[in-house]
């Protein structure tokens, strides 16, 4: 074996280690180390995902259900997966200032429960739709080229309404506080299928509007609608999601991660919002009740607000109506 070089002080490499070595490890924790480290990282998780790992802690109960250890396992798994996540954005004072982690950007991505946020993250990372291991993700890191060439890494943080918190004060007080602090834009997802998801959206929009006490403008928002493949299960219009949007100042778009409508867009466009970027030629609401509607949004399509202003490209009044479909 090579002895390590000078340089090696790099982090070690876990996809290097062989996976039957991983899971030979991870056989000699007990449940809560396991449990632990589950949510340290993708690869202990990809290779945790083995029955025979997990059943020497679970027995069937005399009625046929799984005892307490496993109940015990999955509060375990959520109890991290959230300190996890809190770690992550924990603000400092520079990084409340900065709204910014280390050098990465923060777009908080929530909505009701089983909207669609971590497939529709998933889709853009994989381009497939399969979670690699369901609602563990703590974020998705995505590294997008900006108008002007910069490439930024972003952290796509998602959070639910999980089903223990039906307020919405309880989920933003005890859950994600953090996220609504530090954030540098945000996606409010929807599923068009609910028409409880959209009111769950307009709750988060009025939350966070107060919460940072901006005018509705300035913060970068996009409300995006998942699942409009299932057209015949459809409950939430295009029109009213947009009536939503209009009302409070930001963009609308509707996706499907079955089809890949719109997911790079809905990615790209919240990205280039938080950087500052809005989309070049304006799109103004009166325009869009005529029906015309953007269908690609590149990097092309932006400019920098900065720039906008000084060529005169786009007035302060249009920018703020900006929408992208
Ligand atoms: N047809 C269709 N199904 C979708 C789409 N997006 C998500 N789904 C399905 O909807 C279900 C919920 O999706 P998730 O991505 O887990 O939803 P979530 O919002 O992350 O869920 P929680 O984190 O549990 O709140 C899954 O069964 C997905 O396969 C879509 O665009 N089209």
């Amino acid at each position: 074996m090579t002895a390590p070089s000078q340089n090696s002080k790099a982090k070690p490499n876990f996809p290097q280690i062989p996976d039957d070595i991983i899971r030979l490890i991870i056989s000699y924790l007990n449940l809560t180390e396991k449990c632990k480290l589950l949510c340290l990282s993708k690869t202990f998780r990809q290779q945790a995902i083995v029955d025979d790992l997990w059943i020497p802690h679970f027995k069937y109960n005399s009625r046929g259900l799984l005892d307490k250890n496993y109940y015990f396992a999955i509060s375990q798994l959520e109890q991290y997966r959230k300190q996890a996540a809190r770690r992550l954005v924990m603000p400092t004072k520079k990084h409340y200032n900065e709204r910014r982690v280390g050098d990465k950007t923060i777009i908080a991505v929530f909505g009701g429960v089983s909207c669609g946020k971590s497939t529709l993250l998933t889709k853009y990372s994989t381009n497939s739709m399969e979670l690699a291991y369901e609602n563990l993700e703590e974020y998705y890191t995505i590294h997008l080229k900006m108008p002007d060439d910069e490439q930024v890494p972003f952290y796509f943080v998602p959070g639910g309404f999980y089903r223990a918190f039906n307020r919405i004060d309880d989920f933003i007080d005890q859950q994600y506080s953090s996220y609504v602090e530090c954030a540098h834009g945000f996606m409010l997802t929807y599923s068009v299928t609910c028409s409880k998801s959209l009111e769950k959206c307009k709750e988060l929009l009025e939350r966070i509007i107060s919460d940072r006490k901006v005018p509705p403008e300035r913060l970068p928002i996009i409300l995006v609608g998942c699942k409009s493949d299932l057209e015949a299960q459809r409950e939430v219009t295009c029109e009213e999601a947009n009536a939503l949007a209009k009302q409070y100042e930001c963009s609308h778009i509707e996706t499907s991660a079955l089809t890949g409508q719109n997911i790079k867009e809905a990615i790209c466009a919240i990205a280039y919002y938080s950087k500052g970027f809005y989309p070049a030629i304006p799109h103004t609401w009166e325009k869009l009740n005529n029906g015309e509607i953007i269908n690609t949004v590149t990097e092309k399509h932006y400019i920098d607000k900065k720039r906008a202003k000084s060529k005169q490209h786009v007035s302060e009044n249009k920018i703020k109506k900006c929408m992208v479909m």
